[in-house]
């Protein structure tokens, strides 16, 4: 294989980070007196028309991001990479349209093999089986990071985070139902480790940086729910990377470290008072909400040095002390249009009122369940967005753009022009995040480390060849 040469990194300052999200969807056929059909049947028909344009069930599209199905025929949607948190939120909710674009088809082609049914794809977290799967987070780091000191001081900040960004959901005990806030809290088994289907750690300590490994590392965080609301995603991931700039620039720290990470996550998802305390490595305890505000005060007390402040920031500030102060005095009523948990959670107390049920009524499950379809006309948080009943960040304009075309300030925007020109040309090509190649002994591997590189000679001479 011949690779042409790569050229230096670009000095990029030091606040710039990458961000990706990856989401893989719960894929569901309703289809009443139906032969049995297999979910890998399903997915099959659902891809076809990806498999007819990218020869494969694992492509890139033209917006640089990635589109494949995952093992349990999840498909999965992993974004390009973003360096703003806006057009990780836009990318994010394209992966929902492009998905959903391919229900129709996959119908069309279930009916052919005899099953009249509607596919449903939802953005959750855990199937009717129990299973779990994720949305998983991606931050670039500097490699001179202390990796393994940032994941352990991260670990408090994520075991408590789902008071304000988690999703939210229905448990069911044998004592009962109740509202949790987290429902993918259940399903973690320990803090870090390099494993994801073994043994499900929070932070994913793999060594794979998709970039230049000697300047930079990847964050991977699994422990997060799926978001719905854009506001929630913009904390979610905002609080996330506000809380590692202060562990970058090395401020001190609380030491919040906690004694037993797989109690706390549990116990701070079942108790919706935020009152129920975590226990420390030095044995004190705290409530979730204490151990969020820490990490908030931290965050604020370096708004102005360490973090510049732009509108963002304060936005991201402003949502989470009204999250947190919302758990704190059990008003939830200042964040049920921003924040997944309390929107859903209002949703589901409005109808248990109106139909007089138990939380563990079949209704509300199909209540809740509709919430994450990501079709516009049965998806409830897609109706209530469109209602006015949920906030928007980003316009329905930006989501149409991000469905076809790449963020133009980082290494996505190389790749979506590589696979828009490869795909007209008609040329075979393989593409992954680091490299761009025409299949072909004569034809040169691109690779391309620095993320933060939008601009390249080599891909335009690549691209050039086609002309030729
Ligand atoms: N250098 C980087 N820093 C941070 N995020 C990155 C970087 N390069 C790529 N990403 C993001 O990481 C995600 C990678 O998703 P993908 O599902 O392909 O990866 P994976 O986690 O490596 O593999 P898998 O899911 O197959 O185990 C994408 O969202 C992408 O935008
Ligand atoms: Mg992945």
């Amino acid at each position: 294989m011949q690779i042409a040469e790569v050229p230096p990194p670009l000095e990029v300052e030091p606040s710039r980070r990458i961000f990706g999200l990856e989401t893989e969807f719960g894929l569901h056929v309703v289809a009443p007196g139906s032969r049995p059909i297999t979910p890998e049947e399903v997915a099959g028909h659902l891809f076809h028309s990806v498999v007819q344009w990218g020869r494969s069930s694992n492509v890139f599209l033209t917006n640089g991001s990635r589109l494949y199905i995952d093992v349990g025929a999840h498909p999965e949607y992993a974004t390009a990479e973003c360096d703003t948190i806006e057009d990780l939120i836009a990318l994010d909710k394209a992966g929902e349209r492009i998905v959903q674009d391919l229900v129709a088809e996959g119908e069309q082609r279930l009916r052919e093999a005899g099953v009249d049914g509607q596919i449903h794809l939802y953005k959750n977290n855990t199937d009717s089986a129990g299973n779990s799967y994720g949305c998983h987070e991606n931050y670039l780091l500097r490699r001179r990071a202390d990796f393994a000191g940032f994941g352990r001081q991260l670990l408090p900040f994520l075991v408590t985070r789902q008071i304000v960004t988690g999703a939210g959901c229905i448990t069911r005990t044998p004592e009962g139902a109740h509202y949790s806030f987290s429902p993918r809290a259940d399903h973690m088994w320990e803090g870090m480790s390099s494993a994801t289907t073994r043994s499900r750690p929070m932070i994913n300590t793999r060594d794979e940086p998709h970039a230049n490994a000697e300047l930079y590392r990847r964050m991977h965080v699994i422990v997060g729910d799926s978001t719905m609301a854009q506001p929630t995603t913009l904390l979610k991931v905002g609080s996330t990377d506000l809380v590692l700039r202060l562990l970058e620039a090395r401020v001190l720290m609380p030491d919040l470290t906690l004694a037993k990470e797989m109690q706390a996550i549990r116990d701070v998802a079942h108790d919706l008072t935020g009152q129920a305390t975590v226990e420390l490595a030095d044995g004190s305890r705290m409530t979730a909400v204490q151990v969020q505000q820490a990490f908030l005060d931290a965050v604020k007390s370096h708004v102005g040095d360490v973090i510049e402040r732009t509108d963002e920031v304060d936005s991201i500030l402003d949502l989470w002390q009204r999250g947190i102060d919302a758990v704190r005095t059990q008003d939830f009523s200042s964040i049920d249009t921003e924040l997944d948990w309390a929107i859903k959670h209002k949703l589901l107390m409005r109808y248990q009122d109106k139909l007089q049920c138990e939380l563990d009524d079949p209704r509300l499950a199909r209540l809740e369940l509709a919430y994450h379809d990501v079709s516009p006309e049965r998806g409830l948080a897609n109706r209530m967005e469109a209602q006015g009943l949920i906030r928007t960040l980003v316009s329905e304009e930006a989501i149409t753009r991000a469905k076809t075309t790449a963020p133009e300030t980082t290494r996505a925007h190389l790749r979506g022009r590589f696979v828009r020109e490869a795909l007209a040309s008609g040329r075979d090509f393989t593409v992954d995040w680091v490299h761009l190649k025409f299949t072909g002994q004569e034809s040169r591997t691109v690779l391309l480390k620095d993320p933060f590189r939008y601009e390249d000679e080599r891909v335009d001479m690549l691209l050039g060849t086609l002309s030729q």
